[in-house]
C-alpha cells in the first residue's frame, strides 16, 4: 500500500481498506483453517461477533420483525460487527471477547463467546488475513440492556460510533427495511457474515433470504444508475 508516513499505522490501515469484494474472501473448512497456518504465514487474524435475540413482533401492526441483531457504525464510516484484529499471543476467541469488551462494554463474566460459537472463518489471501465470525444469542431483555451499556464502552467515540439494530423486516415496497439496509457499505465481508448469521440462527429461512437478496440487488443497481445520472447533470 502507499506509504502515508504514519509508521506502523500505515501497515494496519492496509487491513481495513474499503471496497473489499465478496469474492476476495474464501470460506474455510476447519481442515483448511489448520493447513493455512503452514502455507500462508505470516497470517493476521481478526474476529467479529454477532449478538442477537429472537423476538417475533409486529411493528406498527404491519411488519413482522423477526428479532434483534447488533451491528455498529465504525470509525471509518461503514458498518460492521464489533470485533477487530487479534493481538499477538491471543487466540481468535480471546480476541473477539476482548474486542467485545472494549467496543461495546460487554460484561465478559456474564456473556462471552466460546469456541462453539464460531460459525465461519474466511481468508483474504491477498491481505493474508483470516476473519473469524462468532454468533451469540441472548434474551430480548438482555439485548436491550447490552445496547444501553454500549454508550459507556471504552472505545465509544473512538473506534465505534454507536450500535445499530438491523431492521429485520421488509416494507410494502419490497425494498425499505432489510434489503435497503444491505445496500449500505460494510467493512470486510460483514454483509456476507450478516446473511450467514441470519440463516444460521434461523431468523431467516432460505426462501425469505433469497427474496430479500433479490430486492437488495435490484435496489443497488438502481442506486448506481442514480449516482451516474446525478454526476452527468
Ligand atoms: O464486521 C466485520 N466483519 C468482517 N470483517 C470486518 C468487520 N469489521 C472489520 N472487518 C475487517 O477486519 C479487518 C480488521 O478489522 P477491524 O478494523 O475491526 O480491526 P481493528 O479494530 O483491530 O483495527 C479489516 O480488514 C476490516 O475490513
Amino acid at each position: 500500500m502507499t506509504d502515508i508516513g504514519w509508521g506502523w499505522l500505515a501497515d494496519m490501515e492496509g487491513f481495513g481498506t474499503l471496497g473489499d469484494k465478496v469474492d476476495d474472501f474464501k470460506l474455510l473448512s476447519s481442515e483448511e483453517l489448520v493447513s493455512l497456518n503452514a502455507t500462508l504465514s505470516p497470517l493476521k487474524h481478526a474476529s467479529h461477533g454477532m449478538i442477537f435475540a429472537r423476538r417475533s413482533k409486529l411493528l406498527w401492526d404491519l411488519y413482522d420483525m423477526k428479532g434483534m441483531v447488533m451491528m455498529q457504525l465504525r470509525f471509518d464510516g461503514v458498518l460492521g460487527f464489533p470485533g477487530g484484529l487479534v493481538d499477538d499471543g491471543e487466540t481468535p476467541l480471546q480476541g473477539v471477547n476482548r474486542e467485545m469488551h472494549e467496543e461495546i462494554g460487554l460484561d465478559l463474566s456474564k456473556y462471552s463467546f466460546t469456541d462453539g460459537d464460531r460459525i465461519a472463518s474466511y481468508v483474504h489471501e491477498g491481505k493474508k488475513l483470516v476473519l473469524h465470525f462468532y454468533m451469540m444469542e441472548v434474551s430480548p431483555e438482555d439485548f436491550v440492556l447490552l445496547e444501553q451499556r454500549t454508550l459507556s464502552a471504552e472505545e465509544y467515540g473512538i473506534e465505534t460510533y454507536g450500535v445499530v439494530r438491523v431492521p429485520l423486516f421488509t416494507m410494502g415496497d419490497g425494498v425499505r427495511g432489510f434489503p435497503a439496509f444491505l445496500a449500505n457499505q460494510f467493512a470486510g465481508n460483514a454483509r456476507d457474515e450478516l446473511i450467514r448469521g441470519l440463516l444460521c440462527s434461523k431468523l431467516f429461512t432460505q426462501q425469505e433470504m433469497s427474496v430479500a437478496l433479490k430486492a437488495y440487488l435490484s435496489h443497488s443497481e438502481k442506486l448506481k444508475v442514480e449516482t451516474v445520472t446525478s454526476k452527468a447533470n
